[in-house]
């Protein structure tokens, strides 16, 4: 067990990276998923059960977690392991890409935002050093710098302003966060889709230091086709001693192409919030389980899969309960998505480590119908 942060690569292939990060709470195998667990529970998951998908690390939100319960009472609680029971490594963003995406009325100033609520529209405010605060009351492992995610579509001066305002905000997460062995904190590159603002990003977060980085403002809408085109140069500009991570990604064939192109961490609410709606992800593609033709389905979803759903239970089973609106189709769904998604970062590292991430890949895509299966 360590008493500080560190990142251990173990091999790379092309671009792509295998290692550990080692943290006080434990180690994380990269490249990593990371399920969100938003509001203090990966949800219809208890934890024991993210666990047993292989799950390492999971993500809080400063957003949600300041608004309800507050940080104030989570820290007067234990801190937010003990509050939800998830005793391994735990991220937290900072909050700001949250209040521009969730929250109503909002006032942005070089000092932070104040937004209302909307939970109950209450008035409060956010800035570098309230959020290194509020994430620090919750204990979390790895703390995320206080940034601006522009919406897109965004001009470029836009996106060059907005870009700097985070660097500014960076360097004041760095003096706020301090000297706290055994807690990370990452800064967030960002600079929209245009390499020179990237590079500047890049530049400027390197020359403030930080335990790792990750590539912001991404998966707002800007499509794979754009989001690939960054990654094929960001990762680059980062230092490649320290852990990169991809914000917000993404489906099966985004987070394949993403850590192809040097990324080691990623998170998503797809596999979660798709698994309640009856979306299935499988080696083969994806299963809408709604879809009437499962009614009479003896087989499992997926018949190489090892999970409690595919193990235990049919198609049809499946069908039913979600039909019905019975709660264990989005637990089971949800169980389901979180293991394939596992199995396929495992399926990465040991393909990465046998220098095979190639023929890996090939095989990802032929196995993939497209639409329904
Ligand atoms: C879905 N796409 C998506 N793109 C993102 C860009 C950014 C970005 O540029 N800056 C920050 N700070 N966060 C981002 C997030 C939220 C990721 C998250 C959610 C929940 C818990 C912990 C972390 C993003 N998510
Ligand atoms: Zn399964």
């Amino acid at each position: 067990m360590t008493e500080k942060f560190s990142f251990t690569l173990h091999a790379t292939d092309g671009k792509a990276r295998t290692g550990v990060i080692h943290t006080p709470r434990g180690e994380i195998r990269t490249p990593a998923f990371m399920p969100v667990g938003t509001a203090g529970t990966v949800k219809a998951m208890m934890p024991e059960s993210v666990a047993a998908t292989g799950a390492d690390i999971l993500l809080g939100n400063t957003y949600h977690l300041m608004l309800r319960p507050t940080a104030e009472r989570i820290d007067r609680l234990g801190g937010l392991h003990r509050f939800m029971n998830w005793p391994k490594p735990i991220l937290t963003d900072s909050g700001g890409f949250q209040v521009m995406s969730l929250s109503g009325l909002r006032k942005l100033t070089e000092e932070g935002v104040t937004f209302a609520s909307h939970v109950d529209g209450s008035k409060h405010f956010l800035s570098p050093e309230r959020s290194m605060e509020i994430q620090r009351l919750l204990g979390s492992d790895i703390v995320m710098a206080f940034d601006e995610c522009p919406a897109l579509p965004a001009d470029e001066t836009r996106v060059a302003e907005s870009m700097r305002l985070s660097m500014r905000w960076a360097e004041r997460s760095r003096d706020a966060f301090g000297d706290r062995p055994g807690h990370a904190l990452f800064g967030i590159m960002q600079g929209g889709v245009t390499p020179e603002l990237r590079a500047e990003s890049a530049e400027k977060l390197t020359e403030i230091g930080f335990d790792g980085y990750a590539v912001g403002g991404l998966a707002v809408g800007e499509g794979q086709e754009a989001m690939f085109g960054v990654l094929d140069y960001a990762p680059g500009f980062l230092p490649e001693d320290r852990p990169r991570y991809l914000m917000g990604v993404g489906k099966p064939d985004d987070i394949v192409g993403a850590v192809e192109r040097g990324i080691d961490m990623m998170d998503c609410v797809l596999p979660s919030r798709s698994g309640r709606t009856g979306q299935a992800w499988t080696r083969r593609g994806q299963v809408n389980i709604k879809n009437a033709r499962h009614m009479d389905d003896p087989r499992p979803l997926d018949e190489h899969c090892s999970c409690p759903a595919c193990r235990n239970y049919s198609r049809a089973y499946l069908h039913h309960v979600f039909r019905a609106g019975e709660m264990i189709s989005g637990m089971l769904l949800t169980w389901h998505n979180l293991h394939y998604y596992q199995e396929l970062m495992q399926g990465l590292r040991d393909a990465i480590a046998a220098g095979r991430l190639s023929a890996f890949v090939a095989e990802f895509h032929a196995l993939r119908a497209e639409g329904d299966i």
